[in-house]
């Protein structure tokens, strides 16, 4: 698996705090990468480092060949990495229609714009029937579809996904884990962190167990481990 994105020894935090320690991890151009590990110890943090949104102090971050260490989240957004966070964040008084416009707003996605939008109506096609609707008049499900359908219309060449489940009622979850798998096998590699184990190893080739800001356990791609393995990782045991 050739790598598409690489971050080596790479330190970041806050302030004086340093969360991520030396942290190195590999992404390929085939297949997902998932992060798993407890609340707090770094996840998105790393995130974060790795599309511009926190500067590192010390490391490197690779991306499609170039180096992206602390350049402007906007540049990284340009070149295809693109962040769908936490908790979606949009702007509630757009509509559907408004915030994957907005999504095409790069000169490289400006161009399969008119496609991109097919694409996430045929991956979402829930957003279709609400084309109008304002962010924040839908479900907290509909508000993900959204979040994800944005950054797809700027043509990711690799989507990061920070928890996307997270809160979800079961029916729309399995829905959304759906289409997630969807998107996958559409040809854009992941990064997934996910607290749902089952659904971070049917997505999944390569995993890294982040505890304390490190790589505390990778399991690389052809590694098989089961879901039982996994929880012990997890929890501990
Ligand atoms: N803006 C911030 N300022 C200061 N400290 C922060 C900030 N954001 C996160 N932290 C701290 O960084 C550490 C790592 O947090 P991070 O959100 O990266 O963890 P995580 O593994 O993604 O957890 P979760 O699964 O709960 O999101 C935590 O101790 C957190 O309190």
């Amino acid at each position: 698996m050739s790598a598409l994105l690489e971050v080596q020894s790479l330190t970041a935090g806050y302030g004086r705090i340093d969360v991520l320690h030396d942290i190195s991890i590999s992404v390929g151009t085939h297949g997902n990468v998932g992060l798993f590990g407890p609340n707090g110890h770094g996840k998105t943090t790393l995130l974060r480092t790795i599309s511009g949104l926190l500067k590192t102090k010390s490391g490197t971050i690779t991306f499609d060949g170039k180096p992206i260490a602390n350049a402007s989240p906007r540049s990284i957004v340009d070149m295809g990495l693109i962040h769908v966070p936490q908790g979606n964040r949009l702007f509630p008084d757009l509509t559907i229609a408004e915030c994957l416009t907005l999504g095409a707003y790069t000169k490289r996605a400006r161009a399969d714009e008119a496609a991109n939008r097919e694409k996430v109506v045929k991956i979402f096609p829930k957003l279709a029937e609400r084309w109008r609707q304002k962010v924040r008049t839908l479900s907290g499900g509909e508000r993900q579809m959204v979040s994800i359908g944005t950054a797809l219309m700027g043509s990711p060449k690799l989507l990061i996904l920070d928890e996307p489940t997270l809160g979800l009622a079961p029916k729309i979850k399995e829905e959304l884990c759906a289409s997630v798998l969807d998107i996958s096998k559409g040809g854009v590699p992941l990064i997934v962190v996910e607290q749902d184990v089952e659904f971070l190893l049917e997505l999944s080739q390569h995993l890294y167990l982040i505890n304390h800001g490190e790589v505390a356990t990778e399991i690389k791609p052809g590694e098989t481990m089961d879901h039982a393995e996994i929880m012990a990782l997890y929890f501990g045991q």
